[in-house]
Parts: C-alpha cells; structure tokens; sequence
C-alpha cells in the first residue's frame, strides 16, 4: 500500500511541485482514500484520484484598480473549478497576500469532500486574489471588487459556479461583488452566497461555520459522554468563524479563554464572555482594528505579540484562522496540557506532524472539511432560498444545520471507527467524501 500511495504522490508531484500546500491536502486525502479504493473494485482500474486532484478548469486573470491618490495597482485574480460532479462548482474567494495558485488549489481541492460531506448538491471550487483589504478604505475595497467582478462574472452563474466569502472576504465585499455582478449581467440571482438578509441573504449564514464548528465539536464530545459546560476553550483568529465560534462556546457554557490575529493574542483568564465577544466583533467587523486593542479595554487581559495561543492550557482548542497556524510542537503541548478535542474551524490549519500527534494521543480530532462545513451547508441552503424566493427563519436554517452537522459527524464515524473504537475523523471525512463524488463521476464516465 505505501508503494501505492508513493506512486500515486510521485506523479502528483511532478505535476505539482511548486505548490506545497496543494501536495501537504492531497497527501493526506491519498493516505486514506488509496487503501479504501484498493479494497472496492468499482473504483479500481479508473484513475479516479488521479482525476480528482486535476482541476476541470483553473482561471487566472488581472485585477487593474485604481487607489484614492490616483495610483494604478495590479493584483491577480483566480477562479479554480475543482470538480462539478455532484452540483455547480460552490467555495468561497480569499483576499490576502499569500493568495497563490497552490493556496487556491488545496482550498478547492478540501472544499470538493466538504461539500461532498454536506449531503447538498454542490461541487467544488475556490479564488480569491492577492489583493489585501487591510488598510484599505472602502471606496478603495469596491474599485477592487468592482474590477474582480468585472472578470469573474464571465465563468460563473447560479446554475455553473457560486462563489462566497473566506479570509478577507466579508458582507461589504460580497455586496460589492453581487452589485457588479447584477449591473454587468442585468440579472438579481443567487449568484454568491453571503449576501445581506434584504437582497438575498440567509439567516445563519455569517453564523454558521463558527456554530457549525463547535456542533461538531461536540457530537464528538457527545461520543465520550462529555459537553462543552465548563470547558476552557482557547479559540485562534479573531475573524468571522472564530467570533461565531467563540458565541457558541459561551452559549453551550463553555469559558473562551483567547482569540487571535496575525498579530499575536490575547490570553483573558477571567474569560470572554458575551459583552468582551461584543466589543471584539465591533472592532473587526466595523472599526477594522487589531485583537491587541482588547488589553486597553479590558487590562486584566494579556496580549503575547506575534505568538500563537496553543500554549495556553485548555480542554478544547478551535484553530479558526488559516492553513498551518498550529504544528507538531504546538500539539504536543495542548495534548501535555490535557486538551480533550481538537475541531478545526479553519481550513488545514493543523500540519500533518500536528494531526498525527493528536490521532497518536488518541484524542478527539476532526479536519476542518468535516467540523467547518457548517458555512458552506447553510450556502447551499440560501441558494435553496433563492431558487424557491422564500427566507426561511433563524430556527429553521439553524435546525437544519444541526441535522447537517450531526449527519456529518455519522458519516465520519461510519468510514473512520478502528479496532478498538477510536474514530479517525480524517480518515471518515476524506472516504465518505470521496465516495459520493467519486459514484457522480463513474455514472458520468471519461469527461
Ligand atoms: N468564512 C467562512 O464561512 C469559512 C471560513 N473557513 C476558513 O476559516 C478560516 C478563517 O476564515 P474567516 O474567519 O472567514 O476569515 P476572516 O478574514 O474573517 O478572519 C481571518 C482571521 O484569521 C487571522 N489570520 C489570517 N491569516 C493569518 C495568519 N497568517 N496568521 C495568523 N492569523 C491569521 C486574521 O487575522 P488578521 O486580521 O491579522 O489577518 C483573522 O483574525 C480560514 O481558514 C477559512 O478558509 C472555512 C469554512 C467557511
Ligand atoms: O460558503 C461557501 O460557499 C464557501 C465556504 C468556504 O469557502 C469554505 O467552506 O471553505
């Protein structure tokens, strides 16, 4: 089976070289998925892998813009339209400087089990740019959406690909590329996901990848006869999923004990309950500033620059930031500490020294295309709403995103349980994924 697996990882290399991040999120898919189709002869003999980690169509494109003093700048736009097997191609668009063909393509390629896992009809698909939208005044942000859109507009549409939000990409961004979209196109569709609740939007959906988190969280917890009451959670990132998860936790009476930005973080002994997770989301989402503001609101709190905050001690920790933010050193630490569960909200942020530290402890563990597709669920559910123009309430959207995670956390208990009951949940995502998209493409045959 190693030789297999060597095989298979040689020829995506030689293919793929350059592009680290795309290799660390096939690796991990090849290491579970190969020994599973070796055992199912339907997939045997079809190179289905091999075709899954190609992209059907990778778009890259200039992004011409002009700043408020008159300067010319030039970014790079990409759309990479992953697999569309099982629906229109569905994922988010990154803005931030490390934005890379390599980045987008482990992004999609992640995002083409997760949605797979959301038992909705989506394919998968991710882009962004290298534009960064700190420091950026927002007449400057919508130039640049603006000529983004101007682009994208001509390879997507409701029935081909649905872009959303991801890192850097919020509601004001989103409105932007939705009225750019509507001007060049003459057509109010459910083009993106994300969109504000008066033209589109859904209830839940800038809540649900947090919330869907810390669900998933705890149906693991649930395995072991555990909750979230009185556990001290440390929480990574500062942003959209790590606010939403952070108000879960306190909700299912648990302690957030930090919170992040590429700054540093910030470590609050006394607890960030629901007024401090107020001032937090005022201050990313309107006043646009650092996490280590927090110290001057509320001084008993500390602020460690330009560390990460798995050092913490604590029950549960919830990386909610991006790709690679905790390693194999950092796990070692949470597990010395006692840490009981892992859940990513982020998309690999735990490097695969971290995720095998964690899988030897035999502690809870689940990837983020399982424990974070709470977001993505409730995008499918909003173009749900659009198609049939009905809303549905907060209780229904969030019922049904319940029932989503909960399905989720079966399925990988389904594919992933070992001798002796430990549940892989890598392993339980990347197979239960694979299997439906992979049964999409036989039945479509060599295309
Ligand atoms: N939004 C969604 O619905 C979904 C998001 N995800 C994933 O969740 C993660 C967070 O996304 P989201 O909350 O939407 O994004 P946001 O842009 O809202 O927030 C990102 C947060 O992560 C921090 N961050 C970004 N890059 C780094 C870095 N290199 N080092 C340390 N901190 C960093 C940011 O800090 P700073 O402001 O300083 O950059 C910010 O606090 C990403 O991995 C994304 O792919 C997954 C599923 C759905
Ligand atoms: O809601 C969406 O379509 C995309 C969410 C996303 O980008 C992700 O799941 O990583």
């Amino acid at each position: 089976m190693e030789a297999k697996i060597k095989a298979f990882m040689d020829e995506v290399k030689a293919r793929n070289g350059h592009e680290p991040e795309f290799i660390q999120a096939v690796q991990e898919v090849a290491e579970t998925v190969i020994p599973y189709i070796a055992k199912h002869d339907i997939y045997n003999g079809k190179n289905i892998l091999l075709r899954m980690v190609e992209p059907e169509r990778l778009i890259s494109f200039r992004v011409a813009w002009v700043d408020d003093e008159g300067e010319i700048h030039v970014n790079r736009g990409y759309r990479i339209q992953m697999n569309s097997a099982i629906g229109p191609y569905k994922g988010g668009l990154r803005f931030h400087p490390t934005v890379n063909a390599s980045v987008l393509k482990f992004l999609a390629f992640e995002q083409v089990f997760k949605n797979s896992l959301t038992t909705l009809p989506m394919g998968g698909g991710k882009g962004g740019s290298d534009f960064d939208p700190k420091g950026k005044s927002d007449d400057e942000v919508m130039r640049f959406c603006h000529a983004f859109m101007t682009e994208l507009c001509r390879h997507i549409g409701p029935n081909t690909d649905v872009p959303a939000g991801d890192i850097g990409v919020g509601a004001r961004e989103i409105g932007f590329l939705f009225g750019m979209y509507k001007k060049i196109r003459n057509e109010f569709t459910g083009v993106l996901t994300g969109k504000g609740l008066s033209w589109g939007g859904s209830l839940i959906r800038p809540e649900a990848t947090g919330y869907g988190t810390v669900y998933f969280a705890d149906s693991m917890l649930k395995t072991q006869g555990k909750s979230f009451e009185g556990k001290k959670v440390v929480i990574s990132g500062s942003g959209n999923v790590a606010q939403y998860a952070a108000e879960k936790v306190l909700q299912l009476g648990g302690k957030v004990l930090t919170l992040s930005d590429s700054g540093g973080y910030i470590y609050d002994k006394d607890g960030i309950n629901e007024e401090k997770l107020a001032y937090v989301m005022d201050l990313k989402n309107n006043r646009r500033g650092r996490i280590s503001d927090y110290v001057a609101k509320y001084p008993s709190a500390e602020f460690r620059k330009g560390e990460t905050p798995w050092k913490v001690a604590c029950d549960i920790a919830l990386p909610c930031a991006t790709q690679n933010e905790l390693n194999g050193d950092d796990a070692a630490q949470l597990i010395k500490n006692g840490c009981i569960a892992v859940a990513e909200g982020a998309n690999m942020p735990s490097t695969p020294e971290a995720i095998h530290a964690f899988h030897d402890a035999k502690i809870l563990f689940a990837p983020g295309k399982a424990s974070n597709a709470g977001g993505v669920a409730t995008s499918g559910l909003e173009m749900s709403q659009n198609s049939l123009r009905i809303s549905w309430t907060r209780e229904e959207v969030d019922q049904r995103l319940k029932g989503i995670m909960s399905d989720i956390h079966d399925a990988c208990i389904e594919y992933g349980k070992e001798d002796g009951g430990y549940c892989n949940y890598v392993k339980g995502a990347n197979i239960a994924g694979f299997v439906k998209v992979a049964d999409a493409m036989l039945a479509q045959g060599v295309i």
